[in-house]
């Protein structure tokens, strides 16, 4: 039985890698974490992820019928494995330019609401673009229930090193996320991603497994230097990236060996973490690490020779660190439910704190589904 006020949610979220959807359960209040669920994991087939990508940098009106039926076929079947009270769906970021066109997810939660039959809370980041916020990341408000699970009394980071890097800086002394000066947090750079597009034109593999190759390579000073010209790492946080943002950097690598093109890459994903360190409030205590770049030892090591606080995975305090991302949207549902913030200033420079998402109920439900499920 569940207690009082905590509801099992849970999150999908289908990252900027493109591999697959994760799915897991949290039971929560959308304040605190009480205990975790079941989580899975359904990949992409190769033809899947190539519907995806094709999709990329595409918006709202053009023709994405094949990459939506993708989205939403995967989403049914790792979320139908599950039950739940309320589900939160993040869909596919296709492209992101917040100061410009918007942010746009692919996906239709009312569609899925229908499908699964349970309601779904959906579209987290268009209200927070609307209201002038960058609409990511949004895992902060997460990170800052995360803080006080693990009862951290100082200020920490959590770094999320997936196909993009994002930091939330957390001070767990506050008592709300929203409250001001508990959070602070913005995307670093690039992560794994134009890693993992080397290793596809190269080597034709999705990946650098366990850095095996930028182990044996040499990190070039040159283009580490061009690449810390970009402005974007100047900007004040809160600040957010699309996926491809720096997809010509490949081009500052590209009359270098394969190994050394590797190592140089990795080393700009730590790079971009040095310099947000700049914009922390104070020191993290400790900087813990979520998203597969935790499972590339040689970027954990150049991070931990270039932070200067102990540097660890997740799994260092309890947590599971595939899965925050879809935990943290399970969790967002349920805040977006019970019409809590899910973003404010400090995580993506919102005017003010906003609950962003929509929540769409299957219709033969009726309207009080979710006051029930409460
Ligand atoms: N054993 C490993 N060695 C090296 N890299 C790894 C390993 N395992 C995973 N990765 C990297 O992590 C990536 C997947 O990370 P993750 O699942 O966190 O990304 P994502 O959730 O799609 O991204 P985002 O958080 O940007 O949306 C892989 O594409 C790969 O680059
Ligand atoms: C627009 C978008 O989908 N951004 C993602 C992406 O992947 C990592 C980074 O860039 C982060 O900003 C965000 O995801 C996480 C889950 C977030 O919103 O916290």
């Amino acid at each position: 039985m569940l207690g009082p006020g905590i509801i099992r949610a849970l999150g999908a979220m289908s990252g900027t890698s493109l591999d697959g959807v994760d799915v897991a359960a949290l039971d929560t209040d959308g304040e605190r974490i009480a205990g975790f669920g079941p989580s899975g994991y359904r990949p992409y087939e190769p033809a899947e992820e190539a519907a995806l990508r094709a999709a990329l940098g595409r918006w709202p009106g053009d023709d994405l019928a094949a990459a939506e039926e993708v989205v939403m076929r995967a989403h049914i079947e790792a979320l139908s494995e599950i039950e739940a009270d309320l589900v939160g769906f993040h869909g596919q970021t296709l492209a992101h330019e917040p100061q410009g066109r918007g942010t746009h997810q692919l996906g239709d939660g009312a569609a899925l609401a229908e499908g699964l039959g349970r309601p779904v809370v959906w579209d987290f980041r268009s209200a927070d673009v609307r209201l002038g916020g960058e609409g990511a990341p949004l895992a902060p408000f997460y990170h800052f229930a995360c803080a006080k699970y693990i009862a951290a009394k100082a200020p920490l980071g959590f770094l999320n090193l997936g196909g993009v890097g994002n930091l939330t800086w957390v001070d767990p002394r506050h008592d709300r996320p929203e409250a001001e000066g508990a959070l602070l947090a913005f995307d670093t750079g690039p992560a794994n991603a134009p890693v993992n597009d080397l290793m596809m034109a190269r080597r034709g593999e999705p990946f650098d497994r366990d850095g095996a190759l930028a182990r044996q390579g040499r990190v070039v000073d040159g283009a580490l230097e061009l690449f810390l010209e970009e402005p974007f790492f100047y900007r004040m946080p809160p600040k957010s990236l699309d996926r491809d943002a720096f997809a010509d950097m490949i081009a500052l690598v590209g009359e270098l060996s394969d190994a050394d093109a590797a190592a140089t890459l990795t080393a700009m994903a730590a790079t971009g973490v040095l310099k947000a360190m700049e914009h922390c409030p104070s020191p993290p205590e400790r900087m813990l690490v979520t998203g597969g770049g935790r499972r590339n030892p040689v970027m954990m090591e150049m991070l931990r020779a270039a932070l200067d606080c102990p540097v660890e995975p997740v799994e260092a305090v309890g947590l599971d660190g595939d899965m925050l991302e879809a935990q943290a949207f399970a969790f967002l549902a349920v805040r977006v439910a019970r019409g809590l913030p899910t973003s404010c200033p400090g995580t993506t420079g919102v005017r003010a704190a906003v609950s962003g998402g929509t929540l769409s109920r299957p219709s033969a439900e009726g309207p009080e589904a979710v006051a029930h499920a409460m």
